[in-house]
């Protein structure tokens, strides 16, 4: 099971996602109460091991800037959290995340323009683009619709909730922001009770 800690802006919370066992690992260079720079994101992605992927999350972003960053700083994926095509995810050069916001349980059909990325699901947006910590309606999801598709569930997940999750969409990955934060920041404790939680699954 993949397991994403997103939003990372401190060199202790890198280490222990790294430590318990995340397999990725992300930074924001969108507008966010998490962004970070991409002199930053180096900074903290320099001892990172070449087993964790290092993902950047952009959204709506002009493509040579998405391509500079992503060499800058030696990501591995990025991830998409806006209005981005299908033309422009296979433009980037490296693999893709692309992020969908599901309202009433509907996965959208565009999905399927992004059958060779990995997809990831998401609450709609609220103040930003993402990392709101609020959950969609799991019950609504219609399953099927998944079928055939690498995935991330993401939106609103913490260590209480997660196993729920997983039972639920049985994915290919969970993903993670404001659940493992305390007042805004990154919590090294939840971060690491996260994480077991999943591999505990
Ligand atoms: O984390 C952010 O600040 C962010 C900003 C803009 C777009 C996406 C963002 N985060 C991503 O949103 C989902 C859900 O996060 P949360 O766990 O509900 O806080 C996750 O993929 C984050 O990577």
């Amino acid at each position: 099971m993949w397991i994403k800690i997103c939003g990372l802006s401190t060199q202790a919370a890198v280490d222990m996602a790294v430590a318990s066992g995340a397999t990725h690992i992300g930074f924001v260079f969108a507008e966010s109460k998490r962004q970070v720079t991409p002199e930053y994101a180096k900074y903290l992605a320099k001892n990172v091991p070449k087993t964790v992927k290092k993902v950047g999350l952009f959204v709506d972003e002009d493509l040579a800037v998405v391509q500079e960053i992503v060499a800058k700083v030696g990501l591995d994926m990025v991830q998409l959290h806006g209005q981005e095509s299908a033309d422009y995810a296979a433009q980037v050069s490296v693999p893709v995340i692309k992020a969908f916001g599901i309202k009433d349980g509907k996965i959208p059909d565009a999905i399927a323009d992004f059958k060779a990325h990995t997809i990831l699901l998401d609450a709609p947006p609220a103040q930003f683009a993402g990392g709101s910590g609020q959950a969609f309606d799991w019950d609504k999801v219609d399953l099927t619709a998944l079928d055939g598709y690498r995935f991330f569930v993401a939106g609103g997940l913490n260590p209480e909730n997660v196993g729920q999750a997983i039972a639920i969409f049985k994915p290919t990955g969970v993903d993670v922001s404001s659940g493992v934060e305390s007042e805004g920041v990154k919590d090294l404790e939840k971060i690491k009770k996260f994480i077991l939680k999943v591999r505990r699954q």
